[in-house]
């Protein structure tokens, strides 16, 4: 039977792949034969390495278009709307047409960023711009928005990373994760020059564990997770549990093939955030952290009446006008 099959043609040699996505012939749509050594606008690439092919676009059948289609902002919930004012706000006020490397975080919120960020006059600049994922969800929102795909191993150096969260105190600090994306997020907010947090008004808290009863997301190796369990359990945590998926037998696996701890700890520990995620972050087999602390330098709260409150790192509170996009959004172009 074997006789009567015919051997597949190498890779190399096959003449629909030699011009396909990802091959080396191939001029893909977009910034795929661009050295980031010699981007347009002379900027160096930092790592001073050409960019990789499977860097500029992902995914079959995925056609970036440079357009995102708005929903009108009358269609959209009051908590959508409010995610969409805070998202723009930020947007508006800390992207500027001279930041070449901007951080996509993960979440609900955060699509409204890259929405903000194809119209003008953010897009005007988006041709010479990278853009770095925290994880599936944002490469996704960056492909199919045609924007050019960077990572975090090309652009160590990140000028704002813009991102949700779960909840957010007085100082800022943050809980994050609960899409399980902690790991990654937290590199690229400590590898942005500005990390600046969008939400809605129900992330605005006091003291972390008021709003969000799930308790901190931690990342562990698969291996160690019932070792960790067992010594979170130890330090005091009150209610430990191995995060588990929906539609899927098991747990949540994250984007890095590990598991997630949801820990629940009693206010005293969540009025000291930096001790503890020292104190987490200490135990074997703990990748990440899901407290952000001290790291946002502003957050920025929508508010289902349409306002948004912008709160910085120095205790400054303003309210800011969040209005500047919506002539589009209320429209409902394609952008
Ligand atoms: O892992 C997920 C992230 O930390 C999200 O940024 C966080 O859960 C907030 O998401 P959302 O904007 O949907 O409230």
């Amino acid at each position: 039977m074997s006789s009567q099959l015919r051997p597949l043609a190498p890779l190399a040699e096959n003449p629909k792949l030699k011009s396909g996505p990802g091959s080396s012939n191939s001029t893909a749509p977009g910034q795929n034969s661009r050295r980031a050594s010699h981007s347009s606008s002379g900027r160096p690439d930092p790592l001073g390495t050409e960019v990789h092919l499977s860097a500029s676009r992902i995914g079959p059948g995925v056609i970036p278009t440079g357009r995102m289609d708005v929903v009108p902002h009358e269609e959209l919930s009051p908590e959508e709307k409010a995610k969409r004012l805070a998202a723009y706000a930020a947007v508006d006020e800390h992207v500027k047409d001279f930041h070449k490397v901007l951080g996509i975080g993960s979440g609900s919120t955060v699509p409204y960023v890259v929405e903000r960020l194809c119209q003008p006059p953010h897009c005007y600049a988006n041709s010479d711009r990278w853009y770095v994922p925290t994880g599936f969800q944002s490469k996704e929102l960056i492909v199919k928005a045609g924007l050019n795909l960077g990572d975090v191993d090309q652009f160590p150096t990140i000028d704002v990373t813009i991102d949700g969260a779960d909840e957010v105190d007085d100082e800022l600090n943050a809980i994050k994760g609960g899409g399980a994306c902690q790991l990654r997020e937290k590199v690229l907010a400590e590898a942005a020059t500005h990390f600046i947090i969008v939400a809605d008004s129900r992330k605005d808290s006091h003291v972390l564990g008021q709003t969000w009863k799930q308790g901190v997301p931690i990342e562990v190796a698969p291996f160690a997770w019932a070792k960790v369990f067992v010594n979170l359990q130890k330090m005091g945590c009150e209610k430990p549990t191995l995060r588990m998926g929906k539609m899927k037998a098991g747990p949540v696996v994250t984007d890095n093939g590990n598991f997630v701890i949801d820990a629940v700890f009693s206010e005293p520990y969540m009025r000291d955030p930096a001790e503890l995620l020292h104190r987490i972050k200490m135990l074997t087999g703990v990748l990440e952290v899901g407290l952000f602390v001290g790291m946002a330098e502003a957050a920025y709260f929508g508010y289902p009446d349409g306002t948004v409150m912008a709160r910085w790192q120095d205790g400054r509170r303003e309210q800011v006008d969040a209005t500047k996009g919506l002539e589009i959004a209320e429209s409902g172009k394609r952008v």
